[in-house]
């Protein structure tokens, strides 16, 4: 991170595994920061934030899950808290034998005569349950009584606060490790755990907070080293790769020239969703291979792009590409988008091609059935490939053997492939040659939903033609559509709902998303 020089944006960007968040806080410890002191601090961080969100006037009864670690030291001294500001507080402690800490606050709450349960029962009609019972300490399964109280907490209507992770969900695969906690809020604490940006785990963490609480971000860079392995994408990291300003002195090639191939007389719409999410990057100059037979609807919808005709099969998919186009014109190639499988030919022409290529939808169905790392260990110019889950299997099926761990995943496919592997998915996951991953951290389940795909396709096409990132990391370029492609789902599902978000309608939204991200202070 580079870019950045604020300690709380770095600290932002920084995604941690449970054993790298031991090694930070080891430092802390080690250069004389007490270890109960820091325990105190992040408590009152919690305590307050809690008093915040759940007034006492609205959640007189809170409900406190006391686990045997550090986890449940927190959680005690939350208890704690919130009992001298008023509430009636609850304590269920299922594990008699507590790290010396916790039992020391334990015993602590009990003594301003906080009740201490080992039964749930007592703790049925609360209006708040703050779940510590475990954290990032966590790798075995719940089982038994402890198993049986989480599910019966789940069952409750009450909001539940988790306190660092869910309980029950490994920190860095995002598992369920038997059963697990559904929070409302997960207060995640210091720094970004993985499970926060791995899909399995969502429903479980609720809505994400971060806690900061100082971590000096020497510690955290002394563990990470720089670049970091895993790296959230946030608007101020994205900024740094838009093509923006322009100069003042420039022309549209100069701007780079996309070639998109895509379409098909069954999958036409999908030419148009990838040719406007194109449009949105605002490359130089776009030029559209869509089969003969497209060509009018293809010129109606996008006037500004040149569209070339294309041979085509009886069923109406492109046949392979006419004998005038030079794939050595244009700076990227994004090709896919409702294709059919029937365009293979096409598919192995531009693997051959020179410049930077995207392949998505049937371009990967069509690359697997191709083999596709041999095929991609051919190329010498960089690809980017696009699967959502089903795709990413029929690709890289000894890769997929590591889900639903997407993280793992797709580190490991890029680093088999040597190609940039964007993995689809609530929190889109990209990697470069087994480098870094890039995390999405924020999206909407609004985009779920046909054709927003292709407009991701466009999107990542013309930001990765433009020669003046060319210099710029390629898994950051693509990031960064990703990234953009999410905030514009968000902002249009703010305005229209998550229904109202159709892929047409998606572009409507790119424009907004620079404004903002370049408005920014
Ligand atoms: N260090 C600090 O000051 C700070 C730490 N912080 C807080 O500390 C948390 C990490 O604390 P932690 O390392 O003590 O681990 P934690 O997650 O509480 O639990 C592990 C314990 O649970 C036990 N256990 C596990 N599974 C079990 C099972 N199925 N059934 C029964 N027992 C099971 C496990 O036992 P073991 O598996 O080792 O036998 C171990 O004893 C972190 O998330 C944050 O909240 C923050 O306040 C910042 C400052
Ligand atoms: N639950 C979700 N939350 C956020 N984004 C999602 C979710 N489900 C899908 N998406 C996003 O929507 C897009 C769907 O793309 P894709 O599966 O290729 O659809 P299509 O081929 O119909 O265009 C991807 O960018 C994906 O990350
Ligand atoms: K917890």
């Amino acid at each position: 991170m580079a870019h950045t020089t604020n300690r709380q944006e770095q600290i932002e960007q920084v995604v941690v595994t449970a054993q790298q968040m031991r090694e930070i806080e080891g430092r802390i410890f080690e250069a004389g920061m007490p270890v109960a002191a820091l325990m105190e601090k992040v408590a009152g961080l919690i305590s307050l934030r809690l008093q915040a969100l759940f007034p006492l006037s609205h959640y007189h009864r809170v409900g406190v899950l006391v686990g045997p670690g550090h986890n449940g030291g927190d959680a005690a001294v939350v208890a704690r808290e919130l009992h001298l500001q008023g509430y009636e507080v609850l304590i269920y402690r299922p594990i008699a034998k507590l790290k010396e800490l916790t039992s020391g606050h334990t015993q602590y709450a009990a003594s301003l005569g906080i009740p201490v349960y080992e039964q749930i029962e007592p703790l049925q009609n609360c209006d708040l349950i703050i779940d510590g019972l475990f954290g990032f300490g966590q790798t075995r399964s719940l089982s038994g009584n402890l198993a049986d109280a989480v599910n019966r907490f789940n069952q409750g209507s009450q909001p539940i606060v988790s306190i660092d992770l869910p309980s029950g969900i490994h920190t860095d695969t995002g598992e369920v490790l038997g059963t697990a906690v559904r929070a409302t809020r997960t207060f995640c604490l210091g720094l970004w755990k993985l499970a926060f940006l791995q899909d399995q785990a969502l429903e479980y963490i609720g809505k994400a907070e971060l806690i900061d609480f100082g971590i000096p971000a020497q510690d955290v860079w002394a563990i990470l080293k720089q670049p970091a392995g895993l790296l959230r994408m946030s608007a101020t990291v994205a900024r740094n790769y838009l093509p923006l300003p322009r100069p003042a002195v420039t022309y549209k090639y100069k701007e780079g020239h996309l070639l998109l191939i895509c379409g098909s007389r069954r999958y036409a719409g999908g030419a148009i969703l990838t040719g406007l999410g194109a449009r949105a990057s605002g490359v130089g100059m776009l030029s559209m291979a869509v089969p003969e037979s497209l060509k009018p609807l293809l010129v109606s919808h996008l006037p500004e792009a040149l569209i070339i005709g294309c041979p085509e099969t009886p069923a109406g998919a492109i046949a392979h590409l006419p004998e005038a186009i030079d794939l050595e014109d244009y700076s990227a190639i994004a090709c896919g988008p409702g294709l059919t499988r029937e365009a293979k030919p096409v598919i192995e022409s531009v693997i051959e091609a020179q410049c930077p290529l995207v392949l998505d939808a049937d371009g990967l169905n069509i690359l697997a059935e191709l083999r596709t790392i041999p095929t991609l260990l051919r190329r010498k110019t960089p690809t980017v490939l696009t699967p959502h889950v089903g795709e990413f299997k029929r690709l890289f099926p000894d890769s997929a053997g590591l889900l639903p761990d997407r993280v793992s995943a797709v580190w490991k496919a890029s680093q088999l492939s040597r190609a940039v592997v964007l993995l689809k998915g609530a929190r889109t996951a990209i990697a470069h040659a087994g480098s870094s991953v890039w995390l999405i951290p924020e999206s909407t389940p609004a985009l779920a939903r046909g054709g927003s795909g292709d407009v991701l396709t466009g999107l990542i096409g013309g930001l990765v033609a433009y020669p003046s990132l060319s210099e710029q990391p390629l898994e950051a370029i693509v990031a960064t559509a990703a990234w953009w492609h999410a905030q514009a789902g968000i902002l249009a599902a703010q305005e229209r709902t998550e229904l109202g978000v159709d892929a047409f309608t998606l572009t409507q939204y790119l424009m907004q998303v620079v404004q903002k991200a370049t408005l920014m202070p």
